[in-house]
């Protein structure tokens, strides 16, 4: 998405990160879980239900994100499948082509990484039965959450991956699990053993990790400590040679969520911080909140952009509608453009052409954002009285666009500023529709209005 505000997400994995606690995380902070599950439906129909709840983690209240899966017997996936699922969805109005892309980049990193620890190419990686389902749910799930709240950038933390040995349907198996420790190639990680010196909490006293324990492929991932494993409490065992650990608090999924959504590792970076959202995990350890936080703000440097041009107005992956109408009264042409734009219409416009048997004619277009499609398809109809109308899904480039004001002759004026992907302004160009109202306050011509804004809105 090129938006027209710059949004930064900040991702704190410090306490670990599973592909449901940063979906719970993005949902806290804005996103629109019932979106979310409309995408979901339009993949995978009647298959996933995200249920949300409040809970409280460690004394932190946090968003929970349950996936429920509604088929007994589910398909087997391999990744190669999974793409092919996502491609095919290209052109549904109900699945924006940007949560597909980012969705295509998250499974390819675990098909990757899954792939390489069994030595098996990515493309037959099989994602089991009910695991696939689950994966799908939290990895596009997340991906339309983080579209959904237009986040252009992406920084994360250092990730705990947690310690110790976990039983996997690989066996018993070190953390990180060989899927993460391949996933967090490159980005740097931290076992995360709780802080020490902190009265009566002890490294290896509690129960930790989020277990993320939806029904998975990867059963039986129950931390070694829950099984009497080896950083047990008290009088659980600890096999001789094997360090005690915190358990498992980073899963493939979580990882490959930070690879494909992040670009850069690291601190907070300076953000006027617009929404603050916390996901839990699913288990509650007391004194180590299990929680992934995530921030999301303007980019300290940018402009704030105009309310009126938020963020979601300008996607990247919109509808176009089209109707040929060759009975309207002329007269009513441009009241439909008007309303078509009042209703939300990202753009509208008339093309004159001429229809069979030699008829003038006019098409009327409209670009609509997904969510917004059908409504201005029935408008289009009602104000035209046309029968039918096409819809396609169209891609757009469009600059970053924010907004600032000038000051001419006592009249303010909206100047619209492009820039391109490095920031750099590319285009300062005063709001007509201001100009116009400035000029005949002033008593000026619309020429001379313009030419004394765009003169101001370069200085
Ligand atoms: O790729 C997956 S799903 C996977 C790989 C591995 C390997 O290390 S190989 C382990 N697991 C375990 O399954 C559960 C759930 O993981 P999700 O990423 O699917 O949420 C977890 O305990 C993983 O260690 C999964
Ligand atoms: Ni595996």
């Amino acid at each position: 998405m090129d938006p027209a505000t710059p949004r930064t997400a900040y991702l704190d994995a410090t306490a670990g990160i599973a592909g449901d606690m940063l979906l719970a995380a993005l949902v806290d902070a804005g996103a629109d879980l019932a979106g979310v599950q409309r995408v979901l439906d339009a993949l995978v129909p009647d298959s996933v239900r995200f249920v949300r709840s409040d809970v409280d983690r460690g004394g932190q209240r946090a968003v929970k994100v349950d996936v429920e899966v509604l088929v007994d017997d589910p398909p087997h996936r391999t990744w190669a499948s999974i793409r092919e699922l996502l491609e095919r969805s290209r052109g549904n109005v109900d699945v924006p082509e940007r949560t597909v892309d980012l969705a295509l980049a998250v499974f390819g990193r675990l098909a990757e990484a899954e792939g390489a620890t069994h030595g098996v190419p990515a493309d037959e990686v099989h994602f089991h039965e009910v695991g696939a389902l689950d994966s799908l749910a939290d990895v596009i799930g997340a991906c339309e959450a983080w579209r959904q709240l237009g986040i252009t950038e992406g920084t994360a933390s250092v990730i705990a991956v947690g310690s110790g040995r976990i039983r996997a349907a690989h066996g018993d198996i070190p953390v990180p699990v060989p899927a993460v420790a391949r996933l967090a190639i490159g980005w740097p990680t931290v076992a995360g053993e709780i802080l020490p010196g902190r009265g009566h909490h002890h490294a290896h006293d509690h129960d930790h990790d989020h277990d993320h324990d939806h029904h998975h492929s990867h059963d039986e991932h129950l931390p070694a400590h829950a099984q009497g494993g080896p950083h047990a409490h008290g009088s659980r065992k600890v096999p001789p040679g094997v360090a005690p650990g915190i358990g498992e608090l980073a899963t493939p999924t979580g990882v490959a969520l930070v690879r494909g959504l992040a670009t850069t590792a690291g601190p907070q970076p300076a953000m006027t911080v617009l929404a603050l959202g916390i996901g839990a995990g699913t288990k509650d350890t007391p004194g180590r909140p299990n929680v992934v936080r995530v921030l999301i703000g303007e980019p300290v440097g940018h402009p704030t952009g105009s309310p009126l041009h938020d963020v979601h107005d300008t996607p990247t992956s919109a509808v176009q509608i089209e109707a040929n109408v060759d009975d309207l009264d002329p007269r009513l042409w441009p009241g439909v453009v008007d309303a078509l734009l009042d209703h939300g219409a990202l753009d509208a416009w008339l093309t004159p052409i001429v229809m069979k048997h030699g008829r003038p004619a006019v098409t009327v277009h409209a670009l609509a954002r997904h969510d917004a499609a059908d409504e201005l398809a029935d408008l289009l109809m009602r104000s035209t009285g046309t029968l039918g109308v096409r819809m396609h899904a169209v891609e757009r480039r469009i600059r970053t666009r924010s907004f600032e004001h000038v000051e001419v002759r006592g009249q303010r004026i909206a100047v619209k500023v492009a820039r391109d992907d490095d920031g750099t302004v590319v285009r300062r160009e005063p709001e007509f529709r201001d100009v116009a109202a400035a000029a005949r306050v002033a008593g000026l011509t619309e020429r001379e209005m313009l030419h004394l804004a765009r003169t101001a809105a370069e200085g």
